[in-house]
């Protein structure tokens, strides 16, 4: 349930992560009020940022390099490890090739999802099977990548700790059933600088990423310092910035928790719009439910004072997979 927010909030994690394997973690007022702070966030925007999270700045300064690099490589080179169905959607896609609402978006990407064997969620998951393609160039590429994807996934999984505590439920809420074998998704993104000839945009279109929503329960993003190009659209319709805070993540929530909530939590709409003449990297770590979970509303005092259920059932498998399809329709 967005407000009119016109900046989006620091929260400083540190004392949630100390306590956050405890299993009296909601008694501990330190924890109670990182907690109070994630409600307040997910409740007016959807977005916060993250600080105090554990995770080292050098680790986030190397992914975002060893993209970077990777992008200044040749075309021939990245396409060798092109996207297409039979990876099960994972790899490289050129600029203008994944699409958000018909239009094309102005990024290069590489698409890495959680391994899914062959049958391991039957039908459901038969067009995401697959293991990731890693580029030999640069080295060490895998190894950088997996180190980050466990870290992360760890840490979001202590944010949504906190963010149950926000809902009213125990801080196991998402475990399990829900998101105890927690599907995740991380896109490596490319954003072209632009160019211009006697103060005039020489290109077609500057919408780096459209407006959309994101997919599973939290997003993670590490964006390159020193370029302000993510927007946030608040309930009035304005689109807030939220410029690069070293050292942080920006955290926003996705369609799930939108569900898991009653729509108490936004799934807010955002979009990249890249004015700089720099090129820009972000890598984005979503974490996501079970595969093969079926969402609905908690039934916490908090979500039930929300009023009735106001969601259908949602099965995030499929609903990735149809937002999967679409991103890459001609
Ligand atoms: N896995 C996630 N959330 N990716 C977000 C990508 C957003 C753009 C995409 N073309 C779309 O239309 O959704
Ligand atoms: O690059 C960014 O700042 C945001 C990207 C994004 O919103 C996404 O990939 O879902
Ligand atoms: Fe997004």
């Amino acid at each position: 349930m967005a407000t009119d927010f016109s900046s989006i909030p620091i929260i400083n994690i540190s004392a949630l992560l100390a306590k956050s394997d405890d299993p009296k973690m909601g008694e501990d007022p330190c924890v109670l009020e990182v907690v109070r702070q994630l409600d307040k966030a997910c409740t007016e925007a959807g977005f916060f940022y993250v600080k105090g999270h554990g995770i080292p700045e050098t680790l986030l300064g190397a992914v975002k390099d060893i993209t970077r690099r990777f992008f200044e490589l040749p075309y021939e080179e990245k396409a060798q490890i092109k996207m297409t169905p039979a990876t099960g959607f994972r790899g490289y896609q050129m600029i203008g090739e994944n699409i958000t609402k018909g239009v094309p978006d102005m990024h290069e990407a590489i698409d890495c999802y959680r391994e899914v064997t062959k049958g391991m969620y039957g039908d459901l998951g038969k067009q995401m099977e697959g293991c990731n393609q890693w580029p030999q160039n640069p080295q060490k590429f895998k190894g950088l990548m997996e180190e980050y994807v466990s870290l992360c996934t760890e840490l979001a999984r202590k944010i949504m700790r906190g963010i149950a505590l926000a809902l009213g439920g125990s801080p196991d809420e998402f475990e399990g059933q829900r998101a105890g074998d927690p599907f995740w998704v991380m896109r490596l993104i490319g954003y072209p600088g632009v160019s211009t000839v006697n103060g005039t945009n020489v290109q077609k279109n500057d919408i780096g990423c459209g407006p959309h929503t994101d997919y599973g329960l939290l997003t993670l993003l590490n964006q390159a310092d020193g370029i302000n190009a993510l927007q946030v659209r608040n309930k009035s319709g304005d689109w807030i910035s939220a410029p690069p805070v070293p050292g942080s993540f920006v955290c926003n929530i996705g369609d799930m928790l939108k569900i898991y909530s009653n729509g108490l939590y936004e799934s807010t709409l955002h979009r990249v719009i890249n004015n700089s003449p720099k090129y820009r990297v972000s890598v984005v770590f979503f974490y996501e439910t079970n595969f093969d979970t079926a969402v609905e509303p908690l039934d916490t005092w908090k979500t039930r004072a929300n009023g009735t259920k106001k969601f259908e059932r949602a099965v995030y498998g499929e609903h990735l997979i149809s937002k999967v399809l679409t991103n890459f329709v001609e």
